[in-house]
């Protein structure tokens, strides 16, 4: 990583901006900006008006970085939504007999129902939003066919496949488990059976939600005829994969294949299963069993290289627009953003190709990075004030942080206060809520190998079992957000009037480093490494060029 001063940092970055500031040399400049430019960003700099130049009284001159309020394109967005999955029921089995010239009573041949299609989930690097599975709400897998005559089983029922942007964390709510359900009377009725110690099996009943008898039964043959005990509740083998419940999923990788989320129901099973030596010709199949329904809660938590974190009107999006190719909303008035903007910066030599030469988080080299600028930040944020919790929580995941400073918004280091008291409020909420999780995950933990067992009235209490290691659940983690790189984006430098603000912030953001300064924080590992306030005049996309450079130096 190319060792950046604060000294020649300050002195290469103002000369256009800030004359009187410039001391450096131009080739230290030209090392900052390191080999990339901005790959679409070089031409627009000379079409803006002269630097300092007063606009036209009267004139309205729009550009990319000046766009008129109305020239924006807002792709739909939801970042969190509920949704309820179900799993498909099985279909039913068959009653049937073989019928052929010369046999009169044929054998039983009906076939067993399908089963039930199942629910997956994958999180794919292509998705930005949720608001199509916002919309869709209910998501239903197909049921299983019923069974056929000569022994025909039933279709499958067909699966679902839920896609969601990387950095989708699922959350279960509420889940109705027929089968669970089912197991559990069973394991009850055998705790009665035990108690009284009646060996043999117990006869059926017919019950006309578990049995499908022959058509042409009629209802005294009905009440006379004798039911086999049923068959205990099934799951198909692949349940073995569903994650345990509650599921608590946090999708912050691009999966190759799809996760099961909730396995189809099995299909009733035909009359040939129920054929005894005193009833050769069964008239009865069972019918397929209910899918699991659950209810998830589903929030996106955008996985940002860049956050821009900023007061309302700061210039967040007029900077976004600067870096990348984002038509993010501009407006002169608070919260024009009202959802989160996602915007991808293209690392370009000029060469056609990108120069790659940085690792990322994931030690994927990189030749791009994204920043998200989120709706502005008030007093109070943290208290779920303005847009509050909703923005904070993307910020959360950013790699690194951009604090947007208006420079011509009154004092700038108190802003640069005011922005780190709200994110570090966020981050002790995080914190304590983080810990709950994790003891509610030790509690309701249960190491594999543990068995239920059933006796007493309410079953037997679970009996860990001590012969087989426990596994320790992971720990939650998560990067405080005070120890993320950070720097300052010092904006609208181009106005009157806001040299002496920036002097002043450039010599506060020296201070955190040498340690004259507490971090705005008040937090022990704060990062105080290499922090810059780098003066912008976004809306001229001059000073933006050198954030590249920086943000893949922290990214590193
Ligand atoms: N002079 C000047 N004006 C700027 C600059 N950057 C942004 N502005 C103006 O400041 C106003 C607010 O800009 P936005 O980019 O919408 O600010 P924001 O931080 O995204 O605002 P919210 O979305 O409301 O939080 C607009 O009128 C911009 O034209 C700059 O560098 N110089
Ligand atoms: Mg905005």
């Amino acid at each position: 990583m190319p060792a950046i001063r604060l000294s020649g940092f300050s002195g290469t970055l103002t000369p256009f901006l800030y004359p009187s500031l410039c001391a450096s040399s131009r080739a230290a400049r030209a090392r900052l900006r390191g080999p990339w430019s901005l790959h679409c960003r070089c031409n627009s700099t000379s079409s803006s008006p002269a630097f300092g130049a007063p606009s036209v009284a009267g004139e309205t001159h729009f550009n990319r970085f000046d766009p008129a309020p109305d020239d924006y394109s807002q792709t739909p967005f939801a970042d969190r939504c509920i949704l309820t999955v179900e799993a498909g029921s099985g279909g039913h089995g068959c009653v049937s007999f073989l019928r052929e010239k010369y046999i009169e009573e044929g054998p039983a041949n009906g076939g067993d129902g399908g089963s039930g299609g199942n629910v997956y989930i994958q999180a794919l690097n292509g998705e930005t939003s949720l608001h199509k599975l916002a919309r869709r709400r209910l998501l239903k897998a197909g049921r299983g066919k019923n069974g056929q005559g000569k022994t025909k089983g039933g279709e499958r029922g067909r699966d679902v496949l839920i896609t969601v942007p990387v950095g989708t964390i699922v959350r279960e709510i509420q889940r109705h488990d027929p089968i669970a359900e089912a197991e559990e009377a069973e394991r009850q009725a055998e705790w009665r059976r035990r108690q009284r110690r009646e060996e043999e099996e117990e006869a059926g009943v017919y019950t006309q939600e578990k049995w499908l008898v022959f058509p042409g039964v009629t209802s005294t043959e009905l009440n006379r005829m004798k039911f086999p005990a049923l068959p205990k509740p099934r799951r198909q083998q692949l349940a073995a994969v569903q994650p345990e419940s509650p599921i608590w999923l946090d999708l912050d990788k691009h999966m190759e294949a799809p996760m099961l989320l909730a396995a189809g129901a099995m299909g009733g099973l035909g009359n040939p299963h129920f054929v005894a030596p005193n009833m050769p010709r069964p008239k009865m199949a069972t019918r397929g069993d209910e899918g699991m329904r659950m209810s998830l809660q589903l929030e996106l938590k955008i996985l940002a290289d860049l956050g821009l974190v900023g007061k309302p009107n700061a210039g967040k999006s007029t900077l976004l627009r600067a870096l990348s190719n984002s038509r993010a909303r501009v407006g002169s008035w608070a919260f024009t953003t009202l959802q989160p903007n996602v915007g991808t910066v293209v690392l370009d030599n000029h060469k056609g190709r990108p120069a790659v030469s940085k690792r990322g988080r994931d030690g994927q080299l990189k030749d791009n990075f994204t920043v998200a600028d989120v709706p502005g930040l008030i007093e109070d944020a943290h208290l779920d004030k303005g847009l509050g919790l909703g923005f904070l929580r993307h910020v959360e995941r950013a790699a690194v942080l951009a604090f947007v400073i208006d420079l011509s918004a009154g004092n700038a280091v108190e802003a640069l206060k005011l922005l780190w008291r709200e994110v570090s409020e966020y981050e002790a909420l995080r914190g304590k809520e983080l810990n709950e999780e994790t003891e509610r995950r030790t509690v309701t933990y249960r190491p594999p190998g543990t068995r239920i067992q059933t006796t007493g009235e309410f079953g037997e209490l679970d009996q860990p079992d001590f012969n087989t290691p426990p596994e320790f659940l992971p720990f939650l983690t998560h990067t405080p957000i005070s120890s993320k790189p950070w720097f300052v984006v010092a904006t609208k430098a181009d106005l009157p009037d806001t040299q002496t603000n920036y002097e002043a912030l450039q010599k506060y953001v020296h201070d955190l480093q040498t340690g004259a300064q507490p971090h705005p924080s008040s937090r022990k590992n704060a990062w105080k490494r290499n922090i810059h306030a780098v003066p912008v005049s976004a809306i001229r996309a001059e000073g933006v060029e050198v954030i590249p450079q920086l943000v893949m130096d922290l990214l590193e």
